[in-house]
């Protein structure tokens, strides 16, 4: 994934576009950049192999027109198809200016580079069946698929699967990354995303995560003032202690575990506090050393969970919510969670997440939202991972490692996020600092990794952060 990319929606894609035109950048000129970013791109993938190249009606296949001549002109072997009749413009224009062997879909043959330029941002329904099946079976013909912009046959603005086939090798983002590239069905349709900067600003406040910057402590830092996590325990205490090792590794300075077994295992810098009811944990809440608590991995659902939860929202310092607090929470989450003065994050999978709020539209959509409703920042994990801020920030992580999908790696960032927390972070800076290094430590732990290897593998991340 590119980091730190801006995303941004078809509609602001092309008000940027009409931004650049209103500089007095011509329409023509804008799609000859395009065209000539997908000229050198499938240059370079088709490797002197003939190329078949797929024009659709709008300005996606005018792109592909001018990427054609281009190509033809540098010597390669190009035959190009035609569906529909090119919009007025630019499009046309560049219809017109193709001299070269054009055919209907339906008589199309297979050549080992297809480059598609059936439809870009401007899909607005599915394909036609006989088109999509066309498109797959050229697609799967073909040795190397590149697609314009994104694959025809994914919706742009979230992902959603409108008839694209599988197979497509390569996606060139033209401009900017789209939600499509990075959500649902686009993340495993588009192939490996390559960016073409074609030279239009863009205001993006939704961008891929980028690696964070992290301070080494100075002469002066001390336990306290590096941060103090309060992990408290629950039904399950391996997840609590995985959350607090978590911290710990990620670089709070002082981490408690706090439940009814203080004798329980862990490292011996992990410090235990005895917590047995609701009221042990308001007494220790109120200790003022305290910079932010986890709550949530493997608290259980029962009564004594619930009164906990109700314990910790009181607390004035930071919270941070995961598992069963929000299985709790549910359809109550954002009437709770709004009542709160001090900052929040919540870190659902889907399905608590889909449990606790309604909604429509994208995951985009949907994360922010529920971050506009409850006034928390929210990690909204799964292979695409949306993190939403109340102000309207998104942070978008793809293509993490598919070894993540195990137990206990959601603690782990929880107790993650918690350390970046209380070391300064705040909204949507915390949370994206620690997606990064948990996907990050998953990289480095391999195949196979258990929650516990990421842990191991924290402190190099954090080395390449420095
Ligand atoms: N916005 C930008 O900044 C730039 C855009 N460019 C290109 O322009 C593309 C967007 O162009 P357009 O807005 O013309 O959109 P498209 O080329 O994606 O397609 C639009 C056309 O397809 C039709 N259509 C939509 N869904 C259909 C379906 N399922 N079946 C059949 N027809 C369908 C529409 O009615 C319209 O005629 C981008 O993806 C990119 O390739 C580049 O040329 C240059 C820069
Ligand atoms: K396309």
């Amino acid at each position: 994934m590119i980091p730190g990319a801006p995303i941004v929606t078809a509609a602001e894609m092309r008000a940027a576009e009409q931004a650049v035109f209103a500089r007095g950048v011509s329409q023509d000129e804008l799609m000859e950049r395009a065209g000539s970013a997908v000229a050198r791109e499938t240059a370079r993938f088709a490797a002197g192999r003939p190329i078949l190249i797929l024009a659709g009606p709008g300005n996606n296949g005018g792109d592909a027109y001018v990427a054609a001549r281009l190509l033809r002109n540098d010597g390669h072997d190009v035959s190009l198809v035609a569906t529909g009749v090119p919009a007025p413009g630019a499009a046309e224009r560049m219809h017109a200016l193709w001299q070269g062997p054009t055919s209907s879909l339906y008589a199309a043959r297979p050549r080992p580079m297809l480059v598609d330029g059936l439809f870009g941002t401007g899909l607005t329904r599915p394909l036609e069946r006989g088109l999509a099946a066309v498109f797959a079976d050229l697609s799967k013909q073909a040795e190397f698929t590149l697609a314009i912009d994104l694959p025809s046959g994914i919706d742009t603005d979230t992902g959603g699967d409108l008839g694209a086939p599988g197979g497509i090798d390569v996606s060139l983002a033209l401009g900017a990354l789209k939600p499509g590239h990075l959500l649902d069905a686009g993340l495993a349709r588009c192939g490996t995303v390559l960016l073409a900067d074609l030279d239009i600003p863009v205001d993006a406040r939704w961008r891929t995560i980028a690696r964070p910057s992290i301070e080494t402590p100075s002469a002066h830092s001390h336990k306290y003032s590096r941060g103090l996590v309060a992990v408290i325990e629950g039904a399950m205490p391996g997840a609590a202690r995985l959350a607090a090792r978590a911290a710990m590794a990620g670089g709070a300075g002082y981490v408690v575990l706090a439940g009814d077994r203080p004798w329980g295992e862990g490292p011996d810098a992990l410090v235990r506090r005895e917590v047995r009811s609701a009221e042990d944990l308001a007494e220790f809440l109120a200790w003022d050393r305290i910079d932010a608590v986890v709550l949530g991995p493997g608290l259980g659902r029962d009564r004594r969970a619930e009164a906990f939860l109700s314990v910790a929202f009181a607390a004035p310092c930071p919270l941070i919510l995961d598992g069963d607090a929000l299985t709790l929470l549910g359809t109550g989450a954002a009437r709770w969670l709004g009542t709160r003065d001090a900052p929040t994050w919540i870190t659902p999978h889907s399905g608590e997440f889909d449990r606790m709020f309604a909604g429509a539209g994208s995951k985009i959509d949907r994360t922010l939202a529920a971050a506009a409703e409850t006034r928390a920042t929210i990690v909204h994990k799964g292979a695409d991972t949306v993190i939403a801020s109340p102000k309207g920030d998104v942070r978008l992580l793809a293509g993490a490692s598919p070894w993540l999908s195990t137990a206990g790696t959601g603690d782990v960032l929880a107790g993650l996020l918690a350390a970046q927390v209380v070391q300064g972070g705040k909204g949507i800076v915390p949370a994206e600092a620690a997606a990064w290094l948990h996907a990050r430590a998953a990289q480095l732990a391999g195949p196979a990794l258990i929650a516990d290897d990421l842990i191991a593998q924290l402190p190099k991340a954090i080395s390449e952060c420095l």
